[in-house]
């Protein structure tokens, strides 16, 4: 699903009405009815509802949804937030609808702004996305006593203030509980700066011209499970071990073996077939008792990897869970690095390695896929300010080093070599544990050896494993959920996203 700018937003609505067509009227009166099911759906009607409205069409989706919580007999005021005194065409035929219902209050001034009462539900309609400078005056005045009121809020379309695509976080937004977004994600509510303002968020669907969203540019993706459905390969009848590929893993140290074994489970469990570990010398009785699936290579240190494995036979190589940063494990890094012709994933000390010899990370095969944290990345690509500016930076590595990162977080992005930059859709808090990130390094490295091409192997391992983490969610919750609840829900995983499959 494609991620849009506030302009092209614009332009998808005039589209839709121009082609589908529609009076702008009843697109923004199928909106708000899509808002106030929503709405409906989720707060019991004798909820007492406060609605700020704006002047120009989120004020009108305001008003609309206003009418509509009222013949559903809720209780409601309506506030209109008088910044401008040009109110849009839209805006004007709700107001006139809505006055043979209710009273309208305006607000002119601070002294306008009323006291908010315990237990009300604020309908957050005064701007969207056509936001074009900050909020201020009496409106963010209002933006702030919304802010410090206990109410619950809920934003139609996009948190007041906020913009959809760039940063203005030290301005007057609005902090809500829910978002209730039209049809596609904006870039803002994919980064955790903003998860304050837009709380919980959703979309509703709204009968945008998909034509037009198809042919619009952009480098942002939200991936969604018809997406990573797409990606998902069959496996054949007749088929047998051999077609699904062998898998090297190097991995693991004295002390860091459930790393390389969480792994390894993980890279078994997305369908390969073969997979080989290379491991130090105690890692031997580990893997081959707790999981006699794998094969095991088995280096001449103790405690460490000193040695880069035959390389002969092997589809795809995966590298860092457990690993160390011992010197001999460095020149390992720097073998596999220059004898590799396999796709390569590259995690945890990995990475750390990479990032403290630069020299390396210039040698990295093209197309190779890293899995950085927001630390780890940091340590890659330098600090940044902000969110936005972390993903300029993103495209700005990827680009430039001609690789993919998997850059994790709640929506975890993964930038192609091209700059263009898929985000996330599963996973939970939940998954903030020790080792899932390996889990991650196993899943990707296993659909590389299935000969996936590595961005699709990126996209969808990423996918499955969000996937799996909430389905492990459902039976574990999110305390107790520990990385081996999302190896053993992959298959339950793959089992979902076959469904979806079919059902198209
Ligand atoms: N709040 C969250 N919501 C969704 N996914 C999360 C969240 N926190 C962590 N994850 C996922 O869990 C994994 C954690 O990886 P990482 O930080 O490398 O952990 P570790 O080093 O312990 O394996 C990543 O794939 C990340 O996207
Ligand atoms: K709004």
């Amino acid at each position: 699903m494609k991620i849009l700018n506030a302009q092209q937003i614009k332009e998808l609505d005039a589209f839709t009405i121009r082609h589908e067509p529609i009076a702008s009227i009843d697109l923004m009166e199928r909106a708000s009815g899509q808002f106030a099911d929503w709405f409906i759906q989720k707060f019991p009607n004798n909820t007492p509802v406060l609605i700020f409205c704006g002047v120009g069409n989120n004020g009108g989706d305001g008003l609309a949804v206003a009418r509509m919580l009222c013949q559903a007999q809720f209780n409601v005021e309506v506030m209109v937030v008088r910044f401008s005194e040009k109110t849009s065409e839209d805006f004007q035929v709700n107001e006139q609808r809505l006055n043979k219902l209710i009273t309208i209050q305006n607000i002119h001034s601070e002294e306008d702004i009323p006291l908010i009462e315990e237990g009300v539900v604020i309908i957050d309609a005064i701007f969207g996305s056509g936001l074009s400078r900050p909020i201020d005056g009496f409106t963010a005045q209002l933006v702030r006593q919304i802010n410090h009121s206990q109410a619950t809020v809920i934003s139609i379309d996009t948190p007041s203030g906020l913009y959809c695509s760039s940063n203005n976080s030290d301005t007057h937004i609005i902090e809500a509980d829910y978002t209730v977004s039209f049809q596609l994600p904006k870039l803002s509510f994919l980064l955790p700066q903003n998860q304050r303002f837009t709380g919980t968020w959703e979309l509703v669907e709204i009968g945008l011209d998909p034509e037009f969203i198809e042919q619009c540019e952009t480098s942002y993706h939200f991936i969604t499970s018809e997406d990573a459905s797409h990606l998902l390969k069959k496996r054949k009848k007749f088929s047998h071990k051999g077609h699904y590929g062998h898998a090297l893993l190097l991995a693991g140290s004295f002390g860091k073996m459930g790393a390389a074994l969480l792994s390894a489970k993980a890279t078994l469990r997305t369908g390969v077939g073969l997979l080989t570990c290379h491991l130090p010398l105690c890692g031997y009785s580990i893997m081959q008792t707790a999981l006699p699936e794998a094969m095991c290579s088995i280096d001449h240190h103790e405690h460490y990897i000193t040695e880069v494995p035959s390389l002969a036979k092997i589809n795809a190589i995966g590298i860092g869970p457990g690993l160390n940063q011992h010197v001999s494990t460095i020149h390992v890094l720097e073998k596999l690095i220059q004898e590799a012709k396999q796709p390569l994933v590259f995690d945890a000390d990995a990475l750390n390695i990479l990032a403290e010899h630069k020299y390396l990370l210039k040698q990295v095969p093209e197309n190779s896929i890293l899995t950085p944290h927001p630390k780890e990345f940091e340590r890659l690509a330098g600090e940044t300010i902000n969110d936005y500016d972390r993903l300029k930076l993103l495209q700005e590595f990827v680009i430039e080093c001609n690789v993919i990162v998997v850059l994790k977080g709640a929506h975890t992005a993964i930038a192609l070599p091209n700059g263009s930059i898929y985000f996330n859709s599963t996973g939970n808090p939940g998954m903030a544990t020790a080792g899932s990130g390996d889990v991650l390094t196993g899943i990707i490295l296993s659909l590389l050896a299935q000969n996936y091409t590595p961005d699709h192997a990126a996209i969808l391992g990423v996918y499955l494993h969000g996937l799996a983490g909430d389905l492990a969610r459902e039976t574990e919750g999110e305390e107790a959920l520990i990385a081996s609840d999302i190896v053993e829900y992959l298959g339950e995983a793959f089992a979902v996203l076959r469904n979806v499959q079919n059902e198209e």
